[in-house]
């Protein structure tokens, strides 16, 4: 039976000085009346029994509040079974290196896609700015309008830290982009205020996916997901991620019916055609559909 770590929020409730407080943490299981419902790190849990947060004492979780948004992925792009990753997140940080590693544009795709899917924010966080220039990656996501911040190892990071104050944010990147070394930059002490939480889904099974929520001293948290190599994006409708595009989402009613919007009978086509839309907007909206399908790790 899964142990999940559940902060509870400082004493003091909402006056300055709670809120900047450390939060307690409480050791708690699922109560049995929760059934198959899973909890997936950032829920927000109601619990019974001993809250205490010493030593050896065990909280009860007999609830799951509503959640406000849910970042989802699938084993890979042929699974249309949608596994939960982050509950309540405001936004997606993709961390990617300018250099060494070399950033790897289509896994970016991928990850925009899974933010627009779960309806949260994405933010590009380029690091390594010490090795390489970041015009070239900008200008290539300028047409999708996605924030960007550019950062180099020992740098000021006052204009992340801004962005992450306050909310939750999912931090993604591949291996060597530099995720530690900005989470330690982040969050001093992030040893001691770290919460493994365990992702528990469908049937109370463990998945092999642990994620690591750190308290910002700003307040907030950032949630490192050290298991999540991958996105696959089979459970993504194109209709998902047309929203996200509302300059074009309604032209789309002139298309066939199930239309991919990739072929030669695509309506957006005329539609950019005749001057109602940027040409690069379609050409990034197609990019994004085609980086759901094949291989997701490349
Ligand atoms: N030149 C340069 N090197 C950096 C920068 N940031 C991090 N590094 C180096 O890149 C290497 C990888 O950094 P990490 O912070 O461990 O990267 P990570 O993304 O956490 O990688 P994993 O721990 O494998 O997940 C280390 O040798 C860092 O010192 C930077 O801005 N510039
Ligand atoms: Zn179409």
């Amino acid at each position: 039976m899964g142990r999940d770590e559940v902060a509870l929020p400082s004493s003091g409730g909402g006056g300055r000085r709670g809120r900047d407080a450390e939060p307690v943490l409480v050791v708690a299981m699922k109560a049995r009346e929760l059934g198959r419902k899973g909890i997936v790190v950032g829920d927000r849990v109601a619990l019974v029994g001993d809250v205490s947060g010493q030593p050896d004492t065990l909280a009860r979780i007999v609830r799951v509040e509503e959640r406000t948004s849910m970042l989802r992925r699938s084993a890979d792009d042929n699974d249309e079974v949608e596994r939960p990753v982050v509950a309540n997140a405001h936004q997606l940080v993709i961390v990617t290196a300018l250099a060494d590693p070399p950033p790897r544009p289509r896994m970016i795709d991928r990850l925009l896609v899974a933010a627009f899917d779960a309806d949260i924010e994405s933010l590009l966080c380029l690091t390594k700015s010490d090795l390489a220039p970041a015009d070239e990656l900008v200008a290539f996501y300028a047409p999708l309008g996605v924030p960007y911040l550019v950062v180099s190892k020992g740098g000021p990071l006052d204009e992340l830290r801004e962005r992450l104050t306050g909310r939750i944010s999912v931090l993604v990147g591949h291996s060597g982009v530099g995720k530690s070394t900005l989470v330690n930059a982040l969050v001093p002490n992030a040893g001691r205020a770290v919460s493994h939480v365990n992702a528990v889904t469908g049937r109370g099974r463990h998945t092999s996916t642990s994620a690591v929520a750190l308290r910002l001293p700003e307040g907030g948290w950032i949630i490192d997901t050290p298991g999540v190599r991958s996105f696959g994006l089979g459970h993504v409708a194109v209709e998902n991620v047309l929203v996200a595009f509302p300059d074009l989402n309604e032209a789309a009613v002139a298309c066939p019916k199930g239309c991919t919007h990739l072929g030669d009978d695509c309506a957006l086509d005329r539609f950019v055609a005749e001057g109602h839309a940027d040409p690069a907007r379609l050409e990034s909206l197609r990019r994004l559909l085609t980086s759901r399908e094949g291989s997701d790790d490349d």
